[in-house]
């Protein structure tokens, strides 16, 4: 065991993932926008390779890292909203058309082409490349534990896709973007089937 003799990195899920029923949200950096935007694209082509509905893909940016965490725990929380105010509307709905007989069932109908209901499950993509201070080490700790938090908080599953490397190169190989002829993997797909698998994850 060690060396190059081992498979560093996930074991495909043991089952089929079905994704096409899911709401995936992906919160992203425009720090390091040049490694972070191929990091997105994986995650969406492995999301869309487990079925995910590009429609019920929503794509948020914001400045840094250090933000991620509030976005992510913002919008899944309005998505949870909006679900409890969907139903709300669709019981009076149902109360008045069996009170005056005439189909009031306009919130029946999912506005837009996306799917109804809460996000079931988030990704966090940035990447944090280590300065000259330790102002890398406080946002990384801050982060990492912010967007488990975010998680657990909302009962939403929320996948941490945040490089967090010593050199540019680093970073570069794990968006797949690697300056030499090994160009590395793109870890994006990698949090693309967590988020399926873990949306799915029932008893
Ligand atoms: N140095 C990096 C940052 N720094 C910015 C912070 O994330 C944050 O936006 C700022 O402190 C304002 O709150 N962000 C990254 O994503 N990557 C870095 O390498
Ligand atoms: C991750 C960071 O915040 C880092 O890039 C900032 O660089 P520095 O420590 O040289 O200010």
């Amino acid at each position: 065991m060690g060396g190059d003799d081992f498979h560093k990195g996930v074991k495909e899920a043991p089952h089929k993932l079905d994704g096409s029923s899911l709401k995936i949200l992906i919160v992203h950096t425009r720090w390091n926008h040049e490694i972070v935007d191929p990091l997105v694209q994986g995650a969406i082509s492995s999301l869309q390779k487990y079925g995910v509905q590009t429609s019920n893909i929503t794509v948020r940016d914001v400045p840094g890292a250090y933000e991620l965490p509030g976005a992510a725990q913002k919008l899944i929380r309005q998505s949870q909203q909006q679900s409890t105010n969907l139903v709300a509307n669709i019981v009076e709905d149902l109360l008045s058309t069996t009170t005056t007989g005439s189909s009031a069932g306009q919130h029946l109908s999912s506005k837009g082409s996306g799917k109804q209901g809460p996000f079931d499950a988030a990704i966090c993509i940035g990447v944090l490349i280590k300065g000259s201070t330790m102002h890398f080490e406080y946002i990384a700790d801050a982060v990492s534990h912010g967007i488990m938090r975010v998680g657990l908080d909302t009962g939403v599953p929320t996948v941490f896709g945040v490089l967090t490397c010593l050199t540019d190169e680093q970073a570069m190989q794990r968006a797949g973007i690697g300056r030499g002829e090994d160009k590395g993997h793109n870890h994006g797909g990698d949090w693309g089937s967590a988020a399926v698998e873990m949306a799915l994850l029932r008893i």
